[in-house]
């Protein structure tokens, strides 16, 4: 079987006789090739260190993606765009840091939805910024900075959409023919390498931010938060989308590749310090007409989970200039909804059952179900599943985003429970982990501690709600044992993704803090650390600003 991807969106690469080039370095393209990006940032950005303004930084939409006010003080900034490009410098703490706590916290999202008198529609569109939070002994260093992306710099450059966003699509060129545009889409050209969704430390030690192009893999550094260089895949499988999630521990790293010609996902892996994947194994799709979104996916010790659910990439919705209500994607509940278990080791696969419609953008972890004799019975996967309903998108659009009415307006969500049997059978279970009303229904942004990876585990920290809300506005621990949750609210704040960080020595799973930014209510913003057993505040440490929300979070330990 052909490790390489036969996508549709490389097929004019593939037709144009240019075959293994990598993604990100279309030919004749010289901008794509990999180099060092930080130069361009001295010469195009601000001065290294501005200091913090006294009102939050932040500017207000004002086309297409709603009406807001400036962003004054006393109001939620949590939507609205970082207007400096970066900021440094020492965090009033409120409370005591432990002081095992010695390392850096890293968070990555879309944190500037405006060009000039532009505002972007939704939340995933926005270019990425990443904040770090640095511990020592009880102190903490705070920082943001813009990762300069090809398509942030671009868009900075001409003050307009320069490559194809989540939802954006640069406006159509006139002296473009439209086998042009297409040609670029297909070779990867016009896709954007906004990197604004996760942010991981590879095994080697260096940290690289995510979405869900492959172009759009940079390296950045976790101290100064300077863009590094793309990081380049140096194989040949191909491919321009990826889940943005992959599975990443001191050793490896799996990633899953949709392919949009031949239905199906092909599973890799990378050993840590290399950059090159190798093909593991191939996924046919069983339903169709193309492979579902897999924004993550799960593993457990010996195998490799691919989920195909009914919110499958459209092709057609790639091309438009206007956004569908599923953007990229499409509903096809008719397809069916299947679990595959993939050897880890053969690339076989060794289940692939049908199960009841879901719609996951997280799956939280999963592991193995033995019998007496340890003969592995069945896969449980966890995942944040929104009840089979697609409306979460919509939910996401800046406009509802900021347009809070008191009306509770946030679909349901619940600890999705898979039970995909190993014997054979057609058919796995996907129930509630728990009684959703524990977490008020909201649920995603989910985090666990690292050493559970692929493995039995108790608990999980995520974001849930208290109604009535526009978004989720708690931060929830599960403990998935008792089947209860403890929950963290501060009225009018939005809290996210609350990230596990374990200390040293510690023995329990939950032994241990739980750290999230918060946008507050009154326009400011703050690292909040909970303590992961009580999940009761042990600090903030304060920003002088107000931060826009962002996605996820990675831990970088200090260097002993
Ligand atoms: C740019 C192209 C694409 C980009 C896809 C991206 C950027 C997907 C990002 C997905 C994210 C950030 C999902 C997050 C979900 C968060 C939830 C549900 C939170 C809920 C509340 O707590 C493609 C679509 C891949 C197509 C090519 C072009
Ligand atoms: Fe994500």
């Amino acid at each position: 079987m052909s490790p390489t991807i036969s996508s549709s969106l490389c097929t004019v690469a593939a037709l144009s006789g240019r075959p293994g080039r990598r993604a990100g370095q279309p030919g004749g393209n010289k901008r794509a090739v990999a180099q060092p990006l930080a130069a361009a940032a001295v010469t195009e950005a601000p001065p290294a260190v501005i200091a913090p303004p006294p009102r939050p930084v932040v500017s207000a939409p004002r086309r297409r993606g709603g009406r807001g006010v400036d962003g004054g003080a006393d109001e939620l900034v949590a939507w609205k765009s970082i207007r400096q490009e970066r900021w440094e410098g020492a965090l009033e703490v409120e409370g005591k840091l432990p002081t095992w706590l010695d390392g850096t916290y890293l968070r990555n999202g879309p944190g500037l939805w405006d060009l000039g008198d532009y505002g972007f529609r939704h939340l995933f569109d926005g270019y990425a910024t990443l904040v770090r939070v640095s511990f020592r002994d009880g102190h903490a260093v705070g920082a943001h900075r813009q990762i300069e992306s090809e398509a942030y710099k671009a868009a900075r450059q001409h003050g307009k959409v320069c490559y194809r966003e989540f939802s954006e699509v640069p406006k159509p060129d006139s002296f473009k023919s439209l086998v042009g545009q297409l040609a670029s889409l297909f070779s990867g050209n016009s896709l954007t390498d906004n990197s604004n969704t996760g942010v991981v430390r590879l095994g080697d030690g260096r940290v690289l931010c995510l979405t869900e192009t492959v172009k759009g893999s940079i390296v950045v550094d976790p101290d100064t938060l300077d863009t590094v260089s793309k990081f380049e895949y140096e194989d040949k499988l191909g491919g321009l989308i990826h889940s943005a999630h992959p599975i990443v521990t001191d050793t490896e790293f799996w990633t899953l590749i949709p392919d949009l010609i031949r239905p199906g996902y092909v599973v890799a892996r990378m050993d840590a310090g290399s950059n090159e994947r190798q093909f593991v194994g191939r996924v046919d799709c069983r339903g169709g007409p193309a492979p579902g979104w897999v924004h993550s996916f799960p593993v457990t010790e010996n195998y490799v989970v691919v989920p195909e659910m009914p919110l499958r990439y459209c092709a057609a919705n790639l091309l438009r200039a206007e956004p569908t209500p599923l953007y990229k994607f499409q509903w096809h509940l008719e397809s069916g909804s299947y679990m595959h278990v993939m050897c880890k080791a053969s690339g076989k696969i060794v289940a692939s059952v049908e199960v009841p419609p879901f719609v996951t953008f997280h799956f939280i972890n999963a592991y193995e179900e033995k019998d007496e004799e340890g003969r592995v019975t069945a896969i449980i996967a966890d995942c944040c599943e929104h009840n089979a309903d697609t409306s979460i998108l919509d939910n996401l659009r800046l406009h509802n985003l900021r347009a809070f009415t008191g009306e509770d307006v946030l679909t349901d969500a619940r600890v999705g429970r898979f039970r995909i049997p190993l014997d054979g059978s057609p058919f796995g279970e996907l129930e509630a982990a728990l009684d959703p009303e524990e977490h008020g229904r909201g649920m995603d942004m989910c985090s666990i501690n690292p050493a559970h990876l692929g493995k039995e585990y108790r608990y999980a920290y995520a974001c849930g709600a208290r109604r009535p809300c526009n978004f989720p506005n708690t931060l929830t621990k599960i403990d998935l044992v008792e089947k209860t949750a403890k929950n963290w609210y501060e009225e009018g704040a939005v809290p996210s993704e609350p990230y596990f960080v374990a200390r040293p020595g510690a023995v329990e799973e939950d032994d241990g803090v739980a750290i999230s930014m918060v946008s507050a209510k009154d326009g400011s913003g703050y690292a909040l650390v909970l303590d992961a057993k009580t999940f009761k505040e042990i600090a903030r440490a304060k920003f002088p600003y107000g931060l826009p929300y962002g996605l996820h979070c990675c831990w970088v330990p200090r260097d002993k």
